[in-house]
């Protein structure tokens, strides 16, 4: 009897390393060469005013994986989405350390990319196993060439409506899990336009405030944060919808009590 499991240890792959760092001291982003200030979709002065330490998530990949291998192409599609996440915290940490504008694109490919596969994989999860859709697939190629807000905003719309009809009409026990990931996601959403549109006031204020008090107004860090948690809550979700489809028994367990991570019992072989 195979009594190997698989054990998705994603706490590992996001401890979420808050790692701060301090970014480009007095270098404004408006001044780099070829820098076209209408494609900025961040405010500028949170990342180049004094030295300001921003707060960003980091997310490390990696995953560990015990279980015989001809299950793995089955939930393979979902068990790459860790390492997508881990390319934009990569590609972030980059740009926000260097604001050069080749970096922005590292910071903006996985971006578009990795929602590209998480739409697949919430699309695709009630295909049977080993099959590969050639269609979203095109699709989605076709939609990543085109680097936008808009096309990223209408990927995350498509992956909201999608996880809602799920929980909705077909598994509503993940509920709690699917609402949870929007909530928080729409949190960032939220400091991010907050940190967009009051850019000046929240800069001057930071002038005034205590440094410890002033780094807690650096919202774009906040949003960095709360869409890497809204992600790695949602591939949870990607997770248990397929396991659930594959009649694989799957548990959100939380690790020290706090940190949600996805087991999935071994396959009965006998
Ligand atoms: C039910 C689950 C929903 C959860 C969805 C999770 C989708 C996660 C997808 C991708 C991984 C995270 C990508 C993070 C991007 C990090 C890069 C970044 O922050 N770049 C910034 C510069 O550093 C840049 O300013 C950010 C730009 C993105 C702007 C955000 C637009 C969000 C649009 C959301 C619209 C939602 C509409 C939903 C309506 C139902
Ligand atoms: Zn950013």
């Amino acid at each position: 009897m195979c009594t190997s499991v698989l054990q998705w240890t994603a706490s590992r792959l996001t401890v979420c390393s808050l790692s701060h760092y301090l970014c480009c001291l007095n270098r404004e982003h408006c001044q780099q060469p070829n820098h076209d200030p209408s494609s900025s979709i961040w405010c500028p002065a949170d990342v180049s005013e004094r030295p300001g330490v921003s707060v960003h998530l980091f997310l490390p990949g990696s995953s560990r994986l015990v279980e015989p291998y001809p299950t793995v192409p089955s939930f393979l599609p979902q068990l790459t989405c860790p390492l997508w996440l881990s390319a934009v915290g990569v590609g972030s940490w980059c740009f926000h350390m260097t604001l050069l504008y080749e970096m922005q694109l590292l910071d903006e490919l996985p971006m578009i990319y990795s929602t590209c596969v998480f739409v697949y994989c919430l699309y695709e999860c009630f295909k049977q196993e080993k099959t590969v859709g050639l269609i979203p697939i095109t699709l989605l190629f076709v939609f990543s060439m085109s680097v936008s807000l808009v096309m990223y905003g209408v990927l995350v719309a498509c992956l909201v409506m999608r996880s809602i009809f799920i929980v909705t009409w077909v598994y509503p026990w993940l509920r709690p899990l699917c609402y949870a990931s929007l909530a928080i996601f729409m949190l960032g959403f939220l400091l991010w336009n907050i940190d967009n549109i009051f850019c000046e006031q929240l800069r001057t204020s930071r002038r005034v405030l205590p440094p410890g008090l002033g780094v807690l107004t650096q919202f774009h860090a906040w949003w960095h944060i709360f869409t890497g948690l809204g992600s790695y809550l949602h591939i949870l979700l990607s997770l248990q919808i397929r396991s659930t489809f594959l009649k694989r028994r799957a548990k959100v367990k939380f690790l020290c009590g706090v940190w949600p991570t996805l087991h999935i019992e071994p396959q009965r072989t006998s």
